[in-house]
């Protein structure tokens, strides 16, 4: 039995340390033309524009301000000028309120077996069918532009982890060299944003460059990238103990791929205001459910006549009208609802998180949320 109290644990220790070194965090609200985002935020992905397996209504009723889509996977299919024939992303997928793009360097690197970078930009064959595209500073800020992203990211190239000192540095520098292509490639319109990418690995003078090359470019907001990349969460918070306070202070800051909650809490506590990461979605659809006991895998045969509630005070519709033992049957006979319903819990779960971390700093208090 799972006792009320436990928290897990690397929360606590995340949190015990709050008490004294990290005053950095901080909230606040980023006005757009598709609405306002309520920072810190944490933002669902919807790769292929759509949230997988929720409704936008749904998604907006977890308290999502902002969701992310995917220039990759939307040039590919169905195309960004059919997108943008058809009256945009917001339009086509029925989501009205912010929508945040990633440029698309990342996932080519990620998901396309054949590819070739070049100063010019990335060479790669669709992974779908195998056909030849390029992805470069232009071409992804264009593509970006015709979906009608309400934030734009600079196009940069994700340093692996690990990397030598020279490969970083390298790397570092070609992502500023796109990211001043990206900036004059850039549509400014009152109420959309672009935000620079900062990479540099683990190495802190390649990181203040990077920051310094960027800050010169005047993006809207800026996001550390070439983290959550397999640096474990010691050295990512390594990295956050002083990259946060290389960036404008009166800017967004936006740490991509990032995180379960205990990553999210301890970025916060370091400066970062924007999160996103696929965890709440593709890990309800695996059968987890994040919950205040910590993270329950559904399938165990221990739920399989358990009558509770995930959460007894959740108000999704899974703990509002449906117990473990059907949510551990629909998982388990691979029904659609129970993808649906694991889903829905995991991005409200992430929403109340963000909620609580907000109000804790409005009122000045640190985040023990050890309740
Ligand atoms: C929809 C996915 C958005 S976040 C993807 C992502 C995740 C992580 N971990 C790092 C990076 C990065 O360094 N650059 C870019 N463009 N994207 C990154
Ligand atoms: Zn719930």
């Amino acid at each position: 039995e799972v006792s009320i109290t436990k928290f897990p644990a690397d929360e606590r220790k995340i949190i015990a340390k709050a008490h004294d070194k990290y005053k950095k965090a901080r909230a606040g609200i980023i006005n757009t033309r598709h609405g306002q985002i309520h920072t810190p935020a944490f933002m669902p992905v919807g790769t292929k524009g759509t949230v997988k397996a929720m409704l936008p209504e749904s998604v907006q009723t977890t308290g999502a301000d902002i969701i992310l889509g995917n220039t990759y996977h939307l040039m590919l299919q169905p195309g960004a000028k059919r997108v943008f024939k058809l009256g945009g992303l917001h339009k086509f997928m029925n989501w009205s309120k912010p929508l945040l793009t990633d440029s698309g360097g990342f996932q080519v690197m990620s998901l396309s077996k054949l590819r070739k970078i070049t100063e010019e930009g990335v060479i790669f064959n669709s992974h779908i069918d195998g056909s030849k595209f390029m992805l470069s500073p232009e071409s992804s800020t264009e593509i970006q532009y015709l979906l009608g992203s309400t934030i734009t990211m600079a196009f940069d190239e994700c340093t692996p982890y690990p990397s030598t000192y020279e490969q970083a540095k390298s790397s570092m520098e070609l992502t500023s060299r796109w990211a001043k292509r990206s900036r004059k490639a850039f549509y400014s319109r009152d109420g959309y944003g672009q935000f620079g990418i900062i990479q540099g690995s683990i190495y802190n003078d390649l990181r203040l460059k990077s920051a310094l090359d960027l800050i010169e470019l005047d993006f809207e907001g800026y996001a550390i990238g070439g983290l959550a990349v397999g640096e474990g969460q010691e050295l990512m918070f390594k990295v956050l103990d002083y990259a946060p306070d290389l960036l404008p202070i009166n800017k967004p800051r936006y740490l991509m791929g990032v995180g379960k909650p205990a990553d999210i809490i301890g970025a916060v506590q370091r400066g970062i205001d924007m999160f996103d990461c696929v965890i709440p979605t593709r890990s309800g659809r695996n059968g987890q459910a994040f919950t205040k006991y910590g993270v329950v895998n559904i399938r165990n045969s221990k739920y399989k006549e358990d009558n509770t509630p995930l959460e007894e005070d959740c108000l999704c519709p899974a703990c509002k009208n449906y117990t473990k033992a059907y949510l551990h049957y629909l998982v388990k006979v691979k029904e659609i609802l129970g993808a649906m319903l694991m889903t829905w819990h995991n991005l409200m779960y992430f929403q109340k998180l963000m909620l609580r971390i907000r109000e804790y700093i409005a009122q000045g208090k640190d985040f023990d949320f050890i309740s």
